[in-house]
């Protein structure tokens, strides 16, 4: 069996957070923590999440931009073979341990391109020159030759051998993403790493470059990690996809099968927020509430919990998810102390006269989307005993009450991981409690 030509095994970046007079370390920022994906031979894998979900940290963290915390990033090309590990457990392939000489080498063989094109090149440099500096830097001496490589290669991306000795500013963002292609391209890599290249384009031009790539893919051969916030960008150009939620991978499988078959609500609510022209379509409107958590102190259980539709109620509890939904929302909000009820008061009685406590309590429902009554009477009183003390101006002892009254499994457990068909996995406690509940033929 041929190796993949990427493994990324358990990969992590923590950045420390330090305070105080002696710079001590307090915290880590877990910006990757802990992902695993493989990428064959002239495949495409997308790496698809909101914003802060730690795209970028991941790509930068397996091209040893930056140091890993800890993890493999194990490289199988370059004409390196897939080997075995050394006695000491450790892979001769493993990038987060080359040392420089290897690092060196191992660039040639994975290049990365940027959001932004402009920021990365020399304005002084004609672009020429800009693309054929990695073949001097490894050591083609022959300037005649490095000018005919870099002309022949500015073709293959659209523009003219006679662009060689023009400078940056003379070209349109997407020419001078072409003009990214070109120098990525350059030493002949096995591994393209590309960081939201169309995020910053317009959508005509958009189409243009991700067909470039398409094609410049087919004619050299290669794999490529694919970064974009966007899945209808992630559906044009990648074979599989891996779904990034706060530093985890909460799925990763085909495109096609994760598009038509989501099995993580996550992957649903990016799925929900592409534009659609077919009105019936089954994921429209599922709305994602706020943003990514901070990494440095990540929800407990499943990261997701916090924003997701489809949150696990309690044991005996069977209410309409939306409530439960608002109900969590709700206890957050009271637990953090964001719920100011003079504010509300103010809000309600608009500069008329003062309202009265039960107008403060709708309008509280209201405010989380939570029905007039909550179909369940113990979680109804919950409710009604939480606005009581926050009406009392007791928002802590109101913190304290919900956060014993109210919890749900998907905060206090992790999610294992799930296969759904073999190449397709989520990390869903629902799914585990699917499989759970199911009986066992062998208990028979
Ligand atoms: N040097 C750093 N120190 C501390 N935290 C960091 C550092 N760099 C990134 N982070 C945090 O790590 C998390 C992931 O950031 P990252 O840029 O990788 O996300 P992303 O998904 O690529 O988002 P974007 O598309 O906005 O770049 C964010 O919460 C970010 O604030």
């Amino acid at each position: 069996m041929t190796e993949p030509l990427l493994s990324v095994r358990d990969l992590k970046k923590h950045y420390p957070i330090r305070k105080g007079l002696f710079n001590r370390q307090v915290g880590a920022a877990r910006a990757v923590d802990g992902i695993s994906f493989d990428i064959e031979q002239g495949e495409t894998l997308g790496l698809v999440g909101e914003s802060g979900c730690g795209k970028s940290t991941a790509a930068n963290s397996v091209i040893h931009l930056e140091e890993p915390t800890a993890g493999e990033v194990i490289f199988n090309g370059n004409g390196r073979e897939g080997a075995t590990r050394n006695t000491d457990g450790t892979h001769p392939n493993d990038v987060t341990k080359f040392d420089d000489g290897e690092l060196m080498e191992f660039r040639r063989g994975a290049q990365m391109i940027f959001q932004d094109p402009s920021s990365s090149f020399d304005p002084r440099m004609p672009i020429g020159n800009a693309v054929g500096e990695l073949l001097k830097v490894h050591g083609m001496s022959d300037r005649h030759r490095r000018r005919a490589i870099v002309e022949d290669l500015l073709e293959r991306v659209g523009l003219s051998a006679n662009d060689f000795d023009r400078y940056p500013h003379e070209f349109s963002g997407g020419q001078k993403q072409r003009i990214a292609l070109a120098r990525a391209l350059v030493l002949n890599p096995d591994l393209i790493i590309a960081d939201e290249p169309v995020s910053a384009l317009d959508v005509s031009i958009q189409a243009e470059i991700l067909s470039l790539i398409d094609d410049l893919q087919e004619e050299f051969g290669l794999s490529l990690l694919f970064i974009s916030h966007d899945m209808s960008v992630i559906r044009q150009i990648c074979d599989r996809v891996a779904v990034m939620y706060l530093g985890e991978i909460v799925e990763i499988g085909p495109v096609e099968e994760i598009f038509t078959n989501p099995q993580h609500p996550y992957t649903e609510a990016l799925l929900s927020s592409i534009p659609t022209p077919d009105p019936r379509a089954e994921l429209g409107g599922i709305e994602l509430r706020g943003t990514v958590p901070s990494p440095t102190n990540p929800p407990s259980g499943c990261r997701f919990h916090t924003r997701c539709h489809k949150v696990i109620q309690p044991e005996g509890v069977d209410i309409d998810q939306g409530d439960w939904r608002g109900l969590l929302n709700f206890r957050e909000k009271v637990i953090t102390g964001e719920i100011d009820i003079e504010q509300v008061r103010e809000n309600v009685a608009g500069g008329g006269t003062e309202p009265t406590d039960s107008e403060v309590r709708a309008e509280v429902r209201r405010e989380f989307d939570i029905s007039e009554t909550v179909d369940d009477p113990d979680l109804e009183e919950t409710l009604s005993e939480a606005m009581n003390l926050l009406l009392e101006d007791n928002a802590e002892m109101a913190g304290e009450f919900l956060s014993e009254e109210i919890t749900t499994p998907c905060a206090e457990t992790e999610p294992g991981t799930t296969v759904h068909a073999p190449d397709h996995e989520s990390a869903c406690l629902r799914h585990e409690s699917r499989a759970a509940a199911e009986p066992n033929p062998a208990d028979d």
